[in-house]
């Protein structure tokens, strides 16, 4: 017999989230729960505002039919948009025991903002310390000054850095006349940090810093090729699809020699810990991007391990079927 839930829910964010030059106040969403013989699997689907393609409203009579459909015995393809098809997609592969358990909770620091916050975080950080800073989101000079400082004053720093294409070109070279050359190397890598896909790899040819893509993954024309200065992708498998197409989009990258970083789209803590574990699974030995439960006032169902936010159950959440 077969059993199925869908549930909507919505977090308070913190005041400052930011996305696309637009303010986040709540992440809103569904699970998905199937149960099966004594199994069961969950699901997130929460696409991005500003990221995803869809949105909330046009995926939730979807991810409902489906679930109608699933629980009456019908092997139904999955919806087209990718918050569905991913989400849905790990509800079946945890129900069918092919999502491993093991996960990876690293994660790269996340700096959206105050850089003395950040000197205070990593001094008190015990081994390899690995931050990610956003810039792009004040001036390109300001920015390359904060990153050579905290290159400077932590030796042990290695920095992920991601512009969200904020920079033309002449930006982008501003930024990197303040980055001392001699500490460039500890740019893991920069995401996109010119709205041409052309550009960026030039900025990269030009300044030595190796570049990583994350938007332009889903560019309707992206090909996974050789490119020199290109160091790294971010796979955000909430914006990707099914988790079929993120294990196929991870093989090809690392085919290329690429470092694959999964990462987060502001999941709940649900949709987090299966990201730590499909990190595990997929990217072993790459620490993933997914220090964003920060930015949230609870968590949903499963617990980020050391988080101390409340963790809500089923019961709080509104069941839609
Ligand atoms: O990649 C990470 O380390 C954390 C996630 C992260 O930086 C992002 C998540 C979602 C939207 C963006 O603001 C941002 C990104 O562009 O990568
Ligand atoms: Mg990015």
């Amino acid at each position: 017999m077969r059993q199925a839930q869908v549930y909507r829910w919505q977090i308070p964010l913190d005041a400052g989230v930011v996305l696309r030059e637009r303010r986040l106040k709540t992440r809103d969403g569904l699970f998905v729960h199937l149960q099966e013989n004594g199994r069961e699997g969950w699901g997130e689907i929460a696409p991005l505002p500003g990221f995803s393609l869809e949105t909330l409203d046009e995926v939730q009579p979807l991810v409902v039919a489906w679930a109608r459909g699933w629980r009456s015995g019908a092997s139904l393809p999955l919806p087209a948009p990718s918050s569905a098809a991913f989400g849905l997609s790990c509800a079946l592969a945890e129900l069918h025991d092919e999502l491993p358990a093991s996960a990876d909770y690293r994660a790269a620091m996340l700096c959206t903002g105050d850089p003395d916050e950040l000197f205070a975080a990593l001094a008190a950080l015990p081994g390899e310390k690995l931050a990610k800073v956003k810039v792009g989101l004040y001036e390109a000079v300001r920015d390359g000054m904060v990153v050579n400082l905290l290159l400077e004053s932590i030796p042990d720093l290695q920095l992920r850095l991601d512009a969200n294409r904020a920079w033309t070109p002449l930006k982008a070279q501003q930024f990197a006349k303040y980055v001392n050359p001699h500490f460039r190397s500890r740019i893991a890598f920069l995401e996109e940090p010119c709205k041409q896909r052309a550009d960026s790899l030039a900025f990269a040819l030009q300044t030595g810093i190796t570049i990583a893509w994350d938007e332009s993954l889903r560019d309707a024309d992206f090909t996974f090729e050789p490119q020199p200065g290109v160091g790294a992708v971010i796979i955000k498998p909430t914006l990707t699809g099914s988790l079929q197409k993120v294990q196929q989009q991870v093989a090809a990258a690392k085919a290329l020699g690429l470092t694959v970083v999964i990462s987060s789209s502001i999941e709940s803590s649900l949709g987090l810990t299966q990201l730590a574990r499909i990190a595990a699974w997929l990217t072993p030995g790459t620490v993933p991007g997914l220090d964003t439960l920060q930015l949230m006032k609870c968590q949903l169902i499963r617990r980020w391990p050391e988080s101390d936010l409340p963790c809500l159950q089923s019961d709080r959440l509104e069941p839609l079927l």
